[in-house]
């Protein structure tokens, strides 16, 4: 299995202030790798960096071999990776459809409508609602939307930061089940959750991110059965 992301020694200030505090991991090809972490851990501050938006004070990010912490965020879209951001980030006044396309404005290639049928494929609802204003989408229907905007560039690397925040059991069900359809079919998937259980059941390895720092990884399972995760993330005295 090929190495698609290598994040070595990654440090990340706001300021003065060290939010990601010199952290290491990889993720290979066809892998669903999860980041969990509680609030303030850095974990959207390292999606951030990796996608371009905001910069290293030191340490490396290589994607499929090639350093990228210095690449404009737009020019690491086209490379294969996509963001979902947290808090989705949809653009309310215009509709489903037109959030979508905005998706693809890193692509050249004609298959753009194949793309929106695939993204309609995945989740229903969006094709029936194409026209509707996205802003009137529920939190989980708005969730489903920003997956399928990442789509829609093609990515070889797929990004969620917390994808389940805000939502029904249901549509978590529902959410999180499309990740794993998105790893049948061949799209490697970086998941940053606070939802351990969800997030770590799904991961072929996983991170533990504490206030900056990888203080435990392991495969989902392993670290499932860690005693520190079961008291610290999923509530168990
Ligand atoms: N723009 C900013 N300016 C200053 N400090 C920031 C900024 N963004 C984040 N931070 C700080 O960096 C640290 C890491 O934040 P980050 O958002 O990466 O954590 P997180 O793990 O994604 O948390 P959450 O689950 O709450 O979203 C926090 O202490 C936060 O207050």
């Amino acid at each position: 299995m090929s190495t698609m992301l290598e994040v070595k020694d990654l440090v990340v200030a706001y300021g003065k202030i060290k939010a990601v505090k010199g952290i290491s991991f990889t993720v290979d090809e066809g892998q669903v790798v999860s980041l969990i972490g509680t609030n303030g851990a850095g974990k959207t501050t390292t999606l951030r960096t990796i996608s371009g938006l905001l910069r290293p004070a030191s340490g490396s990010i290589r994607f499929q071999g090639k350093r990228i912490d210095e690449t404009p965020a737009h020019d690491i879209v086209s490379l294969g990776l996509a963001h979902s951001p947290e808090g989705r980030r949809i653009f309310p006044r215009l509709s489903v459809e037109q959030n979508l396309l905005l998706g693809a404005f890193a692509r050249r290639d004609g298959d753009i409508k194949k793309d929106l049928q695939a993204a309609y494929d995945l989740f229903p609802i969006l094709g029936e609602r194409r026209a509707q204003a996205a802003g009137t989408f529920s939190g989980g229907e708005q969730q489903m939307l920003a997956m399928g905007r990442a789509m829609m560039s093609r990515p070889k690397l797929l990004m969620l930061d917390e994808p389940s925040m805000g939502l029904s059991p249901l549509m978590m069900k529902t959410v999180m089940s499309t990740v794993t359809t998105l790893q049948e079919q061949g799209t490697t998937i970086l998941l940053v959750e606070q939802n351990a259980q969800a997030a770590l059941k799904r991961a072929s390895k996983g991170y533990v991110l504490e206030v900056g720092k990888i203080v435990l990884s392991g495969t989902g399972a392993e670290l499932l059965e860690s005693d520190e995760v079961r008291k610290a993330y999923l509530g168990e005295d």
